[in-house]
């Protein structure tokens, strides 16, 4: 372990100083959205409009394939087709793995397949790469890149980790820390802390770790290795992000519990099935309903088939406590321990003040939606808090700083925080054009907050939203927008 090492509050502190530099990127190759403001519905009744599978649920499904004792053809149905999940397979390809695209989300993955190898990405600092081990690249997915490590520590599997330039900036000692104290070697290749990665040798001992970041990723990536070694293990935690890892192993049969924010794995059998169901993405969900709601003109949205998974439902916890109609109903059905249901919201934002997340687990239950929250905080008449969110710094952008830039381009009044953003509602947002960071969740939520202004807003690179939600815009003109894709660059 590093003699000193930062908390994420001090790195974030220092992040601020550094601006949204460190991880702002050049100009964007991405087309614009383009979005007229107001609603076009031919009918106001009831409407029901569906969204793509979790991405959260796709990785862990398709990095199911990889536990021992995994069958020999697994399919995974309504995978999230995003450029996040997709940037997993060609990694999975270059291990052995077949993975064959059906079409409709369903993702067939087979062992034993002739290894496909990647093309190595330039690296400043690197001009000798680890020959006779498999290159692994996985694009600009963070989620993609940790819980590989976990699994490929756990399975002693020799490979080089890498990603794109955006993600070789992302903090992964976050996970390569932990892996260590458990017996795990894995080098840093470039600079230290940072992608590329050679996993060299598994982990063999039955540590009790202590993580000291909220990061589901990071949690993810121990259980994973624990589990596929099948070595009993501890690991505290500080705050109960998304479970998905916890609840799929679960669902597998494995003997994992957890109390008081520790989770104890007994190294026991577990068996995993040839079939997995994804749920759809509440983050996903979240735009459709934050349109609605913003919009304030309609009778009843649903979106079925959601994961109702309360660690994932911050978002509509934040606006029902201040005052939105927002429920859910159970389906009564569940999918590799994950609960579905319908997510209907009703009315608009009247008599709401302001929005406050003052708590790490609120926060991280909707991690990915603090900038469609500040867009919707900046319709509020009151001040609105959003804290506990310093890792938010460390996103494909540096979200604190993109999700106030993008707001304050609209006329909002934001203030950036060591830990959070504080927006002061009632000022008059207008049209225009605005900045997407080539950051989906920042495109998304720019392209809805111009959904319900007048006149027209151009989204720089909006069209980045393939990355989690490749039919982001015919999702929203399903519930009555006025949104193109501009390809005339
Ligand atoms: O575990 C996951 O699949 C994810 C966890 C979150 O990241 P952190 O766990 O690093 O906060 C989230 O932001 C990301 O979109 C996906
Ligand atoms: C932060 C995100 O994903 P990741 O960390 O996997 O890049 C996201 O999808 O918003």
């Amino acid at each position: 372990m590093p003699e000193v090492r930062k908390t994420v509050r001090e790195t974030a502190r220092d992040a601020v100083d550094d601006g949204a530099r460190r991880f702002d990127r050049p100009a964007t190759e991405a087309a614009h959205l383009v979005v007229d403001g107001g609603r076009q519905l031919e009918r106001r009744g009831p409407l029901t409009v569906a969204v793509a599978g979790d991405k959260s649920v796709s990785h862990r499904a398709l990095l199911a394939a990889l536990l021992p004792g995994a069958p020999a053809v697994l399919t995974v149905h309504n995978a999230n087709s995003g450029g996040a999940v997709r940037a997993l397979l060609p990694a999975l390809r270059a291990l052995g793995l077949r993975v064959d695209d059906e079409g409709g989300g369903t993702l067939v993955v087979r062992r034993g397949a002739v290894p496909v190898p990647q093309a190595v990405r330039a690296h400043s600092g690197i001009t000798a790469w680890p020959a006779d081990v498999p290159y692994l690249e996985t694009g600009g997915s963070s989620a993609a890149a940790r819980l590989l490590i976990g699994l490929l520590a756990g399975t002693g599997t020799r490979a080089v980790v890498d990603g794109d330039e955006v993600l070789r900036h992302r903090p992964m000692e976050w996970i390569v820390d932990p892996l260590v104290e458990l017996g795990a070697e894995v080098d840093y290749l470039g600079e230290v802390g940072r992608l590329p990665v050679l996993v060299r040798a598994p982990v063999c001992r039955s540590a009790a770790v202590e993580l000291s970041v909220g990061s589901a990723q990071a949690r993810s990536a121990v259980l994973l290795a624990v589990a596929a070694a099948r070595l009993p293990a501890t690991v505290r935690h500080p705050v109960r992000s998304r479970d998905h890892t916890e609840r799929m192993l679960a669902a597998f049969g494995a003997g994992l519990h957890e109390r008081d924010r520790t989770i104890t794995w007994d190294g026991g059998p577990y068996t995993v099935p040839s079939v997995i169901d994804v749920p759809a993405d509440p983050s996903l969900a979240a735009y459709p309903v934050a349109a609605h709601l913003m919009w304030g003109d309609g009778a009843e949205l649903r979106v079925p088939g959601v994961c109702l998974n309360p660690t994932r439902l911050g978002f509509f916890e934040v606006l029902r406590r201040a005052g939105a109609d927002i429920s859910y109903e159970d389906e009564r059905r569940t999918s590799g321990g994950e609960p579905i249901g319908t997510v209907v919201a009703r009315g608009g934002l009247e008599g709401l003040e302001s929005v406050r997340v003052d708590d790490p687990a609120l926060l991280h239950a909707l991690i990915d939606e603090v900038p469609l929250l500040a867009v919707v905080a900046a319709l509020l008449p009151g001040t609105s808090r959003i804290g506990c969110a310093e890792e938010l710094r460390f996103k494909e952008t540096d979200r604190l700083t993109t999700t106030a830039r993008m707001v304050g381009a609209f006329g909002a009044r934001v203030e950036v925080e060591a830990d959070g953003l504080t927006v002061r509602g009632g000022a008059a947002l207008r049209a225009g054009t605005v900045p997407g960071f080539e950051d989906h969740r920042i495109a998304m939520a720019a392209a809805t907050l111009a959904m319900c202004l007048p006149g027209r807003t151009t989204v720089r690179g909006g069209a980045c939203h393939h990355t989690s939600f490749p039919d982001f815009a015919d999702v929203q003109r399903a519930v009555g927008a006025r949104i193109v894709e501009d390809s005339q660059r």
